[in-house]
């Protein structure tokens, strides 16, 4: 039986040959996992890895799915926050893949936000040299961004994401319900990267968030919408540029100083979450683009506005607990995947929407830039 879609429910096709895959988005998709699944699967056995906040809300409610379609689940429940994409956390995950003798035609489900997504993506990208993946994400982040595209990794003590591969998952399922329990926090965080697209190249999106994001906090169909809106963005960025050649990099916008502040917090979860750091790093893109006389000061004010008004920290000032000097924050910049020849990458902006990469960008202007605005 294949998909049957509500009236609520929607489709984004991210179209990569014979890889291409279906975003399903709308309430009560968890309930249907075995439906879905079945429907796609040759196999008919799956693991599930998950985090400690995630599996007592929705875990059951999986498995039991699962076991309504006759497919055959174990499942691993890992702790929760950035901390756990790492090789500590990799052994194990892989470990119950191949413990649970999931073959290739099986498949290996994330259920949770971007950490779970990453983490499992690896670990299903090498077990057998690649096997296939179903990403179910349960926080706004990881069902706007983190769950296209196919970017899987760990953070190493020398950066973020430093570790990992391209590995597409077959098919992601986006429960809005579950959106319902995350918390406010984690909520922001996501929308940070739902604002991204709107920089990126969506003048017209980011309007309509300025617009319409009370709507998109209190659920309903603005929510389903801008979930929907972000996962096409996406969706064509990735299928021009899968492994980031190029256009891809806008994806980036904001990352390179947000990656390089949740190093410098040592992905400590309570100081520094990945959105958070994205919205102070989209904000320092704006206003670093508008000292090299590229974007007006004006675009930056108004950037930040929104994402203060919605409750993001804007300012590396605003990270509790202190950082370290500009110059640490620099070497952080340095091992950035964007760098080529030594010379730095930035995703710059002529203005909302306008952005663009920029390559060989001056070190010594981005350290000037950082001393300036640091806190200390
Ligand atoms: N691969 C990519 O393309 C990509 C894109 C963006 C971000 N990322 C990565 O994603 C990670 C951040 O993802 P995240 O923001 O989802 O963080 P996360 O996975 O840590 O989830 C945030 C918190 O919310 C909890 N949670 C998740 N869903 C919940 C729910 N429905 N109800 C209650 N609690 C819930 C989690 O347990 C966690 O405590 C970072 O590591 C970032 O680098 C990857
Ligand atoms: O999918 C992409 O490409 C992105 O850049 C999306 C980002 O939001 C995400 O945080 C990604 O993991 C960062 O990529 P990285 O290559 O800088 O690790
Ligand atoms: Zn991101």
């Amino acid at each position: 039986m294949m998909s049957q879609m509500t009236p609520s429910e929607r489709k984004v096709r991210v179209n990569l040959g014979d890889r291409s895959y279906d975003i399903l988005i709308g309430p009560g998709l968890i309930a249907a996992t075995g439906r879905e699944i079945g429907a796609r699967l040759k196999g008919r056995r799956v693991a599930v890895i998950t985090d400690e906040n995630v599996a007592p809300r929705y875990l059951d409610p999986m498995m039991a799915s699962l076991a309504q379609s006759g497919i055959e689940a174990v499942s691993l429940v890992l702790p929760p926050g950035e901390k756990t994409k790492s090789f500590d956390h990799l052994i194990p995950v892989c470990d119950a893949i191949l413990g649970a003798r999931i073959e290739r035609n099986d498949a290996v489900i994330a259920l949770g936000g971007g950490v779970i997504g990453d983490l499992t993506g690896f670990a299903a990208g090498i077990v057998r040299r690649g096997s296939r993946f179903i990403q179910v994400p349960t926080s706004l982040l990881a069902q706007v961004d983190s769950s296209v595209g196919g970017k899987t990794g760990i953070n190493s003590p020398h950066g973020k994401n430093l570790i990992g591969v391209f590995h597409q998952p077959d098919l992601v399922l986006a429960d809005t319900d579950v959106l319902d329990t995350l918390s406010p926090r984690e909520f922001r965080a996501g929308y940070a990267e739902v604002a991204k697209y709107g920089l990126i190249d969506k003048p017209a999106f980011f309007h309509w968030l300025e617009q319409n994001w009370q709507a998109v906090f209190a659920g309903g169909s603005a929510r389903i919408e801008a979930i929907a809106a972000s996962c096409q963005a996406k969706a064509d960025v990735v299928a021009a540029d899968e492994r980031e050649n190029g256009l891809r990099a806008l994806l980036n916008f904001g990352h390179t100083f947000g990656h390089a502040l949740e190093a410098a917090t040592e992905y400590d979860s309570n100081r520094l979450v990945h959105g958070e750091g994205v919205a102070i790093g989209m904000v320092l893109a704006h206003e670093f683009s508008a000292r090299m006389n590229l974007a007006s000061p004006d675009d930056a004010r108004r950037v930040e506005a929104h994402l203060k008004t919605v409750g993001l920290p804007t300012r590396m000032g605003d990270i509790p607990g202190g950082l370290p000097p500009a110059e640490r924050l620099m070497d952080a910049i340095a091992q950035d995947k964007k760098v080529k020849g030594g010379k730095l990458t930035f995703i710059l902006t002529r203005g909302v929407g306008q952005s663009f990469v920029a390559d060989d960008v001056p070190a010594s202007e981005v350290l000037n830039f950082l001393k300036e605005k640091h806190p200390q």
